[in-house]
């Protein structure tokens, strides 16, 4: 999915939402055990439940690794079950030497080789540019690179002063010459809703993947008094506030319910902005 795709899909739906499928096996509802894949039924219950309330949904690859093939083949098929009406984004936060990235790109883009096609990747910048341009290198597929990030030890790094600014503003000074907004993302946490005036300093029109709205604390309408652009900018994410809000079979309906909460602040917000 594109940036003319994807700002279309935020009209229709009225939504820039982003639904997490970090789905603990331990979390989801007894019954679902009985299933082959119990996982791949409850993201497939979930995104029944929720792909008209948002414009994305981000698995978290560690909930998938940490069950060695089953949890590699619950993410396959959960890729692929990913409505072409929201974008793909594997939140893998990877970044290698350019040989090893290549092999990551392969991993989660390269359908004829994987079996998945995310359009997305999070990708950590630490390793720096050549870290980062294999995966630019496939064509149509998007790179979020993690700028300021939602949790507490965010600190230790990203707020270092530098000649350029403090650490994750340098960051995305840097990027910005690798690849545009059409191709570019980057990761600003929720919690970090003080700093999202400064950060369209640099990335004006540049989608935000934003973590940290709901179980981390983080407000939606403090995120949008700054951080929405133009073009809107902002994903938000959500993952166990949504996924998580009922352990029983009522589990899919309440993460519409609470999607829907979400959805319905967003309608608003978008139409202040005249969106
Ligand atoms: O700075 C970051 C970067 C990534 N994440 C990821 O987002 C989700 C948040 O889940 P919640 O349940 O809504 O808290 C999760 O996959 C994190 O690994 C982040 O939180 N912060």
């Amino acid at each position: 999915m594109n940036r003319k795709q994807l700002i279309e899909q935020i009209k229709i739906k009225k939504s820039f939402l982003c639904v997490g499928l970090d789905t603990d096996i331990e979390l989801i509802p007894k019954f679902l055990l009985d299933f082959e894949d119990p996982v791949l039924e409850f993201n497939k219950r979930i995104i029944d439940a929720t792909h008209d309330l948002c414009v994305a949904y981000k698995p978290n690859s560690a909930f998938y690794e940490s069950r060695g093939i089953a949890g590699w083949k619950s993410l396959i098929d959960t890729s692929n079950y990913i409505p072409e009406t929201c974008l793909g984004i594997i939140d893998a936060k990877r970044g290698d030497i350019g040989n090893t990235s290549t092999m990551y790109a392969k991993a989660f883009f390269d359908h004829a080789s994987s079996g998945m096609s995310f359009d997305a990747i999070t990708i950590a910048p630490y390793m720096g540019s050549d870290s980062v341009k294999p995966f630019l290198a496939f064509e149509d597929k998007w790179v979020i690179l993690l700028a300021l990030t939602s949790n507490e030890g965010g600190k230790d790094f990203q707020f270092i002063d530098t000649e350029n600014g403090r650490l994750f503003e340098n960051v995305i000074q840097k990027a910005n010459s690798w690849a545009g907004n059409d191709r570019m993302m980057y990761v600003v946490g929720a919690t970090r809703a003080e700093e999202f005036l400064n950060i369209r300093k640099f990335a004006p029109d540049h989608f935000l993947l934003v973590p940290g709205v709901g179980a981390q604390g983080g407000s939606l309408q403090e995120v949008c008094k700054y951080g929405l652009s133009e073009s809107c900018g902002l994903l938000v994410n959500s993952s166990r506030s949504i996924i998580f809000a009922s352990s029983g079979e009522d589990f899919a309906e309440r993460a519409r319910e609470e999607a829907k909460k979400l959805q319905s602040e967003m309608e608003i917000l978008l139409e202040e902005i005249g969106f």
